[in-house]
């Protein structure tokens, strides 16, 4: 009932509606079953000699001036229960449109709350997990919902039945619900079985869905290497243990079947025998104490059947809720309002950065007129993304402030500030789709003629107009239809795009030729008078192009000759 009270919270207008309905249908059901009895009474004729129960809804029709005729009475009957049918219908109705509420609700939570966490926190999230949650958990825990709003609409089903029971024989009905609850406790072990198959599903998709995401992602060198068996045994097994799981949880629910049925029966049986040898019950009260407690038996079963089902699911839901929580308990910090100009120039103050006890930058203090190009190099791990980072304000300083125009980055507005820049990464990676599509990323501000103008300045038009159609081809799987050159170029011209202030290039030019790589320093050379350039790099034509260079090794930046930065081995 938790995850009922969690979705109440969520969608309390459509949960009371559901319930309220289920209520009203449960009554109309209710009231349609009450003239079960006098029903009978009067189709064997009885009706003069009925006991207490049939008598007193005979009287109350009476002195509301309806004739206990059998035309009323089942009239009476079929209005119950067709407004329990509409009533149910409403209410399902309600169920359905929450049902597809809560998974996109969901998904769009969690895809909120991932992206707007620090990028220390998002960089620690598996691909793969995250596709999972979007794709199955949230599917599942809607899935959850259905059934809790199932479990509740057999709950008061189930309560107005035995209210209407109590009303004929309180003993047989109370002798018939001990029986239920003792049947109950004693299948629950198979409900805890099935939450905790449920539980081991959700992990082990997870898991699956992560290692399958990792070994799409570098399947080039696996398959070249004939190591792909490896990747392939670790699914196997994962697939194995995820098999196993899903067969326990149809045991757990195959065994509820096989064993309620029988237990079942008994339940009537002993009602039965109560009813007519202990209590003596008259034949019509019987015949619908059978026909009501055999209801409540289908419904009793199928009751425990929905809320087994309801705890597989339920897992997935609070597994994706966890993930979005950690996400929001790590958001980014609100950061300030002040809107950011790139006028005169950036600088790094003081500016200290540590990864745990790792120093990454010592005292750094840099300055970045606006309007140069600026060139960092250094050896491998020395800190030269990191630094990137922090400009883009994906990390903090762990002490120092960098500062934009005189203004520390803490005071300034984040997003503003990233709209500003353009940021072409190492890994080229390309989404399955238009050349057009991964220039302007679905921008709608920006037109056809925006992404020429990029894909000119990245020196990829050449190519990009001979495609078969142009700008409007497909790339192929992560750009697999292009070279790598060709697809740093795309990225280039996708960072170009917005017309940035500030260009970020971290190694953005390494799959590319000679000729190429010099042909888009000089554009870039050209564009750096409109816009600041920084780019970390190890190939000389970006040193050669840059107004000022920089070398960051162990944690100290320092500013160098662009002939000392080419022959220093970097
Ligand atoms: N999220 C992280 N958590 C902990 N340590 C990290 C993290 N990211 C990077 N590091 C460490 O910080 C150091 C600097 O990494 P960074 O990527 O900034 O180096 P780099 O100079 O850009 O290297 P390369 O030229 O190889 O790309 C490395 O030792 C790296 O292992």
């Amino acid at each position: 009932m938790k995850l009922l009270l969690a979705f109440f919270r969520l969608y309390p207008r459509r949960t009371a509606i559901m319930l309220i309905c289920l209520l009203f249908a449960g009554v109309a059901e209710g009231v349609g079953l009450t003239t079960v009895l006098p029903l009978l009474s009067v189709a064997l004729g009885q009706e003069h000699d009925t006991d207490g129960f049939s008598a007193r809804v005979i009287e109350i029709m009476n002195s509301i001036g309806l004739p206990t005729t059998i035309g009323v009475i089942l009239s009476i009957i079929v209005i119950g229960m067709t407004l329990k049918s509409a009533l149910v219908l409403l209410a399902n109705r309600q169920v359905g449109y929450a049902v597809a509420r809560v998974a996109t609700d969901l998904r769009l939570e969690l895809i909120q709350s991932l992206l707007s966490s620090r990028w220390e926190h998002y960089l620690r999230q598996p691909a793969g997990s995250i596709a999972n949650s979007v794709a199955t958990e949230a599917t599942r825990a809607a899935t959850g919902y259905q059934y809790c709003a199932t479990v509740i609409s057999l709950a008061i089903q189930v309560v107005v039945y035995v209210v209407v029971a109590m009303m004929i024989s309180w003993q047989a009905t109370l002798a018939s619900l001990a029986l239920g609850l003792f049947m109950s406790v004693g299948l629950y072990q198979l409900v805890a079985a099935a939450r905790r198959a449920g539980k081991q599903q959700t992990r082990l998709m997870r898991d699956i869905l992560s290692r399958l995401t990792d070994t799409l992602a570098s399947v080039k060198p696996l398959k070249a290497m004939a190591r792909y068996d490896v990747a392939d045994t670790l699914l196997r097994r994962q697939t194995r243990r995820l098999n196993r799981a899903m067969e326990r949880q149809v045991m757990a629910r195959e065994a509820m079947k096989a064993f309620q049925e029988p237990i079942m029966t008994l339940f009537i049986a002993v009602g039965l025998y109560l009813a007519l040898e202990v209590w003596g019950q008259s034949l019509p009260s019987v015949m619908v104490m059978v026909f009501l407690l055999a209801r409540v038996v289908m419904q009793l079963n199928q009751l425990q059947r929905r809320y087994q089902q309801m705890q597989t699911q339920e897992s997935a839901y609070w597994a994706l809720k966890d993930v979005v929580h950690a996400a929001r308990a790590n958001a980014e910090p609100a950061g300030g309002d002040r809107l950011p100009t790139l006028e005169r120039e950036i600088a790094f103050r003081d500016v200290r950065f540590h990864y745990g006890e790792h120093t990454i930058l010592g005292q750094t203090d840099l300055v970045i007129p606006a309007g140069t190009f600026v060139t960092i190099v250094g050896p491998s791990g020395a800190g030269k993304t990191t630094l990137l980072d922090l400009l883009c304000m994906l990390l903090e300083p762990t002490q120092g402030n960098v500062h934009i125009d005189g203004i520390p980055t803490s005071e300034i507005d984040r997003i503003a500030w990233r709209k500003m820049i353009g940021y072409v990464p190492q890994e080229t990676l390309l989404l399955h789709d238009s050349v057009l599509a991964n220039v302007t990323l679905g921008d709608p501000s920006l037109t056809e003629e925006d992404a020429e103008r990029a894909l000119r300045q990245a020196e990829a038009w050449d190519f990009v107009s001979n495609m078969a159609n142009g700008m409007h081809d497909s790339v192929g799987e992560r750009g697999n239809r292009l070279s790598g050159g060709q697809r740093q170029r795309i990225v280039i011209a996708r960072a170009l795009a917005h017309q940035p202030r500030l260009l970020i290039l971290d190694e953005a030019t390494s799959a590319l030729d000679p000729a190429a790589e010099a042909s888009i320093s000089k554009t870039l050379r050209g564009l750096s008078n409109q816009l600041t350039i920084v780019a970390v790099s190890h190939q000389p034509a970006l040193v050669q192009a840059a107004d000022i260079v920089y070398r960051l090794e162990q944690g100290q930046l320092a500013r160098v000759e662009k002939q000392a930065a080419d022959n220093t081995p970097v």
